[in-house]
């Protein structure tokens, strides 16, 4: 914790000429030309970007129940490596992250793996049924002290229900994130519904199924006075409601993220009948993916998560219809948002950290994640080579699955280094 470590010609958020950065006891000690003091980890940077560690608002750790896909120690590998400082792990856990005992359960392994810092999410449902609340409370108080609240893999679909969390979520000060899939329109589902879809015969999701329930939700959040947030947002119909209920909406407690998949990839994959490319919400069109990217830089969407969801091979290397929905996320988030929010010039670096960092820690009310890049401030850091590229194999990432939709693609930016309060957590390629 009180290593000192000094990164040498960084370009902060990519702006101005490079400078040095001391970090000492956890924090920023210095911004400028320090000159290290003898025995410092030295890093040179040669004029990489410097940005404040990432944040996760949405991932599937797998532990308790499928340690065969992931662990919390595996995904956290993957996490440090993409350049996350903390991640939010997603209670379809088994047994679910439904009370105090496994949401503590989840955060005491995290603290022990130690690559980032790992919120357990609660479930907002006993057993992620949808049939009464959860015990969010007594998730709040816990050691765990849970901020964020989904069934996520469900919706609360029941509008009662989410009345009543939502309402009950202002009272702790929580917020409640929404699974948006109306489950009477997507009985069956296998893809989004469209062309592609009926070409190939599959029942499809329709973009209705999640703006209904969307729409729904901004009303009851609005007459509750609560925060909502949407889960992957995967359809320009959702960008335009989420637009009309910002604008109406006094207090900005609407929120929303997109992932990485959804910017960059599109129905048109379905083509390859590969399970790799079965996600919910599924992949969308081409004008979807790029309605989200301009929701994203114009703040309509506040967000990227990854919604990292890991599946063993049998889960995966099967009929599609079979197959488990879901894509590993947390190491190729930072490329794919290079490739289509930085290289297309919608996001500059600052944008970056505003979409990866500093709105995902004010959304879960992180007090020391996503923080300026200022003397004082805890070092929770990541160092990107934006002009790097990389080629994804499934197989070499550090994740236990390796159910990556990038494999054999070439990205660019790559995380070369991450920091969590002081101590280096990856560097080139490897945890420390
Ligand atoms: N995204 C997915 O397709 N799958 C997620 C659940 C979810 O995020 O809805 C999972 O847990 O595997
Ligand atoms: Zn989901
Ligand atoms: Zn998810």
């Amino acid at each position: 914790m009180s290593e000192q470590l000094l990164i040498k010609g960084a370009r902060l958020y990519g702006e101005g000429d490079p400078v040095d950065v001391l970090v000492e006891g956890g924090v920023i000690a210095e911004i400028g030309t320090p000159s290290g003091p003898d025995g410092a980890e030295v890093v040179e940077a040669g004029g990489q970007v410097l940005l404040p560690g990432f944040v996760d608002l949405h991932t599937h750790l797998r532990e308790p129940g499928r340690e065969d896909a992931e662990t919390i120690e595996s995904g956290s590998a993957a996490a440090a490596l993409g350049g996350y400082t903390a991640v939010f792990a997603m209670a379809n856990t088994d047994p679910v992250a439904d009370n105090a005992v496994v949401v503590e359960h989840v955060w005491r392994r995290g603290r022990e793996a130690g690559l980032v810092d790992v919120h357990p999410v609660g479930a907002v449902t006993a057993g992620l049924k949808g049939e009464k609340l959860a015990e969010l409370g007594a998730m709040a108080k816990s050691a765990a002290a849970v901020r964020v609240f989904s069934d996520d893999g469900h919706c609360v679909a029941d509008p009662l229900l989410m009345r009543r969390a939502l309402e009950y979520s202002t009272a702790l000060g929580v917020v409640i994130a929404q699974h948006a899939e109306e489950p009477r329109l997507t009985v069956g589902a296998q893809a989004h519904e469209g062309e592609h879809a009926a070409r190939l015969g599959y029942a499809g999701w329709p973009a209705s199924a999640e703006e209904s329930i969307v729409a729904r939700d901004c009303l009851l959040a609005s007459y509750a006075g609560a925060r909502l947030h949407v889960c992957h947002v995967s359809t320009a119909g959702t960008a335009d409601i989420l637009r009309w209920a910002k604008n109406r909406h006094s207090s900005g407690s609407i929120s929303a993220e997109v992932t990485p998949h959804h910017l960059l990839l599109t129905d048109e994959r379905l083509a390859g009948y590969d399970p790799v490319n079965k996600v919910n919400p599924p992949l969308r069109t081409t004008s979807d993916a790029a309605r989200l990217r301009t929701a994203l830089a114009e703040g309509v969407i506040d967000c990227v998560a990854t919604d990292h969801a890991p599946h063993a091979p049998q889960d995966k290397d099967c009929e599609w219809a079979s197959a488990k929905p879901g894509m590993l996320g947390l190491q190729t988030a930072l490329s794919v948002v290079t490739e289509t929010m930085v290289r297309t010039g919608l996001l500059d670096w600052r944008g970056v950290a505003r979409v990866m960092s500093e709105r995902p820690a004010e959304i879960a009310g992180l007090p020391d994640h996503g923080r300026p890049l200022l003397a004082g401030e805890p070092a929770n850091l990541v160092l990107v080579d934006p002009d790097a590229e990389w080629t994804v194999h499934g197989a070499e990432l550090a994740s236990l699955a390796a159910n990556t939709p990038y494999e054999g693609m070439r990205l660019p930016g790559v995380v070369t280094l991450t920091v969590l309060r002081g101590r280096v957590t990856a560097r080139e390629g490897k945890t420390c």
